[in-house]
């Protein structure tokens, strides 16, 4: 009979949809996530310190306070900073057996020795803590601009905790990715604090090759021909040499954006699966093939840039007629002009091709800039201190 009941219960309640969240802390991050979660179907508890004060809550979510918010439901997202996490330690009794979502983010990385969600999991030993939604930013929850960040990166000990979270998380249209035990929880914790996660090593390889090659054509052609010709030539240094610096990265950075495929194909052909994993160093080249093609673009860019200024400059102009009328004097049957209109139109068309192409990738590039951008302002958010602290 109780059996019944409770299958009863279970399909009333898929049916309606209708499954009740806690979430403790009515700042920004909480009201953004109970608006969502009221929005998909979900009723909502707060849990607040001062349930008559919070002001400007989603329509139709109840404030209680903490200890009374948390009888409701079973599981409790934590919409708090871990500083102000001591309080739940008199909780203890409440919150035992229940899921605690862990959402927090800190403001460094390694702030603290051990990741928030352990801390939050050592506080509280009898509930099953579930790390997620660190990477969703409140501002991108409330002006839907989750196009490019759908992924939540969802960890914990507890297999039927962290299905449930899943559920909740696709149930808000998100994509949930499972990274395992709380252990990863640090991991996920230092996400939204690189800024710029992949462009690190693209960004370094790019300087060290602009150098290596600047230095190479200036020995060759600045220091050589003073050396051996006493001839002044340091006006190369501000348009000739990067311009030959700029080309010679650009396709350097792109020979290394088709290399690691390469590489990878020939690595499972040899293996003779694809089911296993890179070595780190390719795996981690592959990742950086996207970041390694926009700045080879960039300097294919400033490539077309310098090659369209050098025909106005004073000393091509001077060095161009000197030829052209050389070659009149030498009384050669095509003057040299004809071939140096020519080279200029075909500059253009190669910095219009340029140009399009730059437009192209950076549109299609679009979403990971988005990405990054939905992080910062969120670290913005982050960056305004307590009222309390
Ligand atoms: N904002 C964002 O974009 C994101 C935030 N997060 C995480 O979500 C959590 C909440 O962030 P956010 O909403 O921005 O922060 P807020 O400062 O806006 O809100 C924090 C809430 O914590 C509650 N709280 C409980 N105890 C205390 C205390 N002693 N002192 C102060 N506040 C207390 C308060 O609710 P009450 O007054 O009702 O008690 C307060 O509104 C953080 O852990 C953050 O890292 C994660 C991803 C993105
Ligand atoms: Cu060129």
């Amino acid at each position: 009979m109780e059996k019944t009941t409770d299958v009863l219960l279970l399909t009333m309640n898929s049916s309606e949809e209708q499954e009740t969240v806690c979430i403790f802390g009515t700042g920004d991050f909480g009201k953004s996530l109970g608006l969502e979660m009221l929005q998909c179907g979900y009723s909502i508890v707060f849990g607040s310190r001062n349930p008559q004060m919070s002001s400007l809550l989603p329509n139709g979510a109840e404030v209680l306070s903490y200890s009374e918010a948390a009888q409701k439901s079973d599981i409790i997202i934590m919409a708090i900073h871990r500083e102000h996490y001591n309080f739940l330690t008199e909780l203890t009794e409440v919150l035992n057996g229940k899921i605690l979502v862990d959402v927090s983010n800190n403001l460094k990385i390694k702030q603290y020795p051990q990741s928030n969600a352990e801390y939050l999991a050592q506080l509280v030993p009898g509930a099953h803590v579930v790390k997620a939604f660190n990477t969703i930013s409140a501002w991108a929850l409330q002006s839907r601009a989750l196009d490019a960040s759908r992924q939540v990166f969802v960890c914990g000990n507890d297999s039927k905790a962290k299905q449930r979270v899943m559920d909740i998380v696709r149930s808000l249209g998100l994509t949930p990715l499972d990274k395992g035990s709380l252990m990863a929880a640090n991991e996920i914790e230092n996400y939204p604090l690189q800024l710029f996660p992949m462009w690190k090593f693209p960004f370094y390889l790019s300087a060290v090759l602009c150098v290596f090659f600047f230095f190479y054509c200036v020995i060759r052609e600045v220091i050589y021909p003073y050396v051996y010709e006493k001839k002044d030539r340091t006006f190369h240094l501000a348009i000739s040499i990067p311009n030959r610096v700029f080309p010679i990265a650009a396709l350097t950075l792109l020979a290394l954006v088709y290399l690691p495929g390469v590489i990878a194909a020939i690595l499972q052909l040899y293996r003779g699966t694809k089911y296993r994993r890179f070595p780190d160093w390719l795996d981690h080249w592959m990742l950086c093939r996207k970041q390694l093609g926009l700045i080879a673009l960039g300097f294919a860019f400033l490539h077309v840039l310098y090659t369209l200024v050098i025909p106005i400059r004073y000393y091509v102009r001077w060095t161009w007629t000197n030829r052209t009328i050389a070659q009149a004097i030498a009384k050669k049957e095509r003057p040299f002009s004809t071939s140096t209109a020519w080279l200029s139109d075909s500059y253009i068309a190669m910095g219009m091709l340029g140009f399009f192409l730059f437009v192209l990738l950076g549109i299609t590039s679009l979403p990971s800039v988005s990405n990054m951008v939905n992080w910062r302002e969120f670290r913005f958010v982050q960056g305004i201190p307590c009222q309390d602290s």
